[in-house]
């Protein structure tokens, strides 16, 4: 073992040298791309240059020197694009905003939430602005995404996903149709609870209402009751207040704790979610970027070309920075057969040099690109 491993260390220190040797190389060939305004990718070289390794391959290593050489050639335009970067639009676009930033978020700025006074997206908002801020209720998600992009609201509240019950698909779609960035993001524990009039007792009731996706995050509790019809409205909130205001006194809504106090009604059974540690995230969404200090969450969304390998292209510029994926979320692009929209949340502090690199190099290899905006998360 010992031989083979000294063997292994004089091959490696010869790879080392040599790998140097090229990025070196490259580094000259970058300076000549720029000077000649060359892009840094060339798809036909790469092509060219696998054929050759494939060629001169022996039998049965290939697939193996193919692959080392796609990270090599990875790692290479790395560096140039770093060395090229200079400075780039993004960069500019995001310093500015990072400047213009106050310190902190406004105090009693105009919130939208989807659904009803009591809603998870309204306790969402006290925890992110700290405050009892000034908040309007719209109907459905798309309106919380149109109050903020025609300026009737500063800011709008949405939950993204849930630890239990997965993405909360409808959002990632409106994604495509609005512009916004995301200036911060929240993770809020939820509890459902059981909520019923006073006096409805458990085996009084005959319906249970609720959002669907407070449903789903219960279903193992629901089973218990076989012979209740289960109801899905717009929100837990609009649940206990439909409840509250029923002539009915055989019907419950699974919603929160601060919906029994508001809706006096009584919590007939506690925290009946399926996980007990039940999360939600929320993001808090402006019309304009604005970056706030500590920022090391950032999102963005881009297509890529309908190709073996295209995701792989993205996710190797990650994983070549040493950047970190938090989510991967992919939803179909309408009207364009099994194409997608890739959302991805992205672990990495606005003022490091991975981050911006990040975003150009996403800029240059999308098909489409959007930057979502950079943020905190709190809990
Ligand atoms: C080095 C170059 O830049 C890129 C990197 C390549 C490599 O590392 O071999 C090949 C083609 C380009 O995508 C080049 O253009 O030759």
């Amino acid at each position: 073992m010992d031989y083979l491993r000294q063997e292994i260390d004089g091959i490696d220190k010869e790879l080392l040298e040599l790998f140097q040797k090229r990025m070196k190389t490259c580094a000259e060939l970058a300076e000549y791309k720029k000077k000649k305004e060359i892009p840094i990718l060339d798809e036909s070289r790469e092509r060219q240059k696998l054929a050759m390794v494939t060629e001169q391959s022996e039998e049965g290593m290939t697939d193996y020197n193919r692959n080392l050489f796609g990270v090599v050639m990875d790692l290479s335009k790395a560096y140039q694009q770093k060395l090229n970067r200079a400075h780039s639009e993004w960069e500019k676009v995001i310093s500015e905003a990072i400047e213009n930033t106050e310190k902190t978020l406004p105090k009693y700025p105009f919130v939208a939430c989807q659904g009803v006074e009591g809603a998870y997206s309204q306790i969402a908002a006290d925890k992110i602005f700290k405050t009892k801020t000034n908040i309007m209720y719209c109907t459905d998600f798309e309106g919380v995404f149109a109050a903020v992009d025609k300026g009737m609201c500063r800011y709008g509240i949405l939950p993204v996903e849930n630890s239990t019950a997965g993405s909360v698909n409808r959002i990632y779609d409106l994604m495509t149709k609005y512009n916004f960035y995301i200036v911060r993001a929240l993770r809020l524990r939820i509890d459902h609870n059981l909520l019923a009039k006073h006096g409805t007792k458990v085996a009084d009731i005959k319906e249970i209402f609720s959002h669907e996706q407070a449903i789903s995050q219960c279903s193992q509790y629901l089973k218990q009751f076989p012979d209740v019809k289960v109801t899905v409205c717009e929100n837990t909130a609009v649940a206990a207040k439909m409840v509250a205001e029923s002539e009915r006194s055989d019907v419950a809504a699974l919603s929160s704790r601060s919906c029994a106090e508001l809706y006096d009604l009584e919590m007939l059974d506690k925290c009946v979610q399926d996980q007990e540690n039940n999360y939600t995230r929320f993001i808090c969404i402006s019309k304009n970027l604005e970056i706030y200090p500590g920022s090391d969450k950032t999102s963005m969304m881009m297509s890529v070309s309908h190709k073996p390998g295209g995701l792989y292209k993205i996710l190797s510029r990650f994983f070549v920075l040493g950047i970190n994926l938090t989510k991967l979320e992919s939803r179909p692009i309408p009207d364009r057969d099994f194409e997608f929209m890739f959302y991805v949340d992205l672990e990495t502090s606005v003022y490091s040099e991975e981050f911006i690199q990040a975003v150009c190099e996403m800029d240059n290899i999308c098909e489409s690109f959007r930057y979502l905006g950079s943020y905190s998360e709190v809990i």
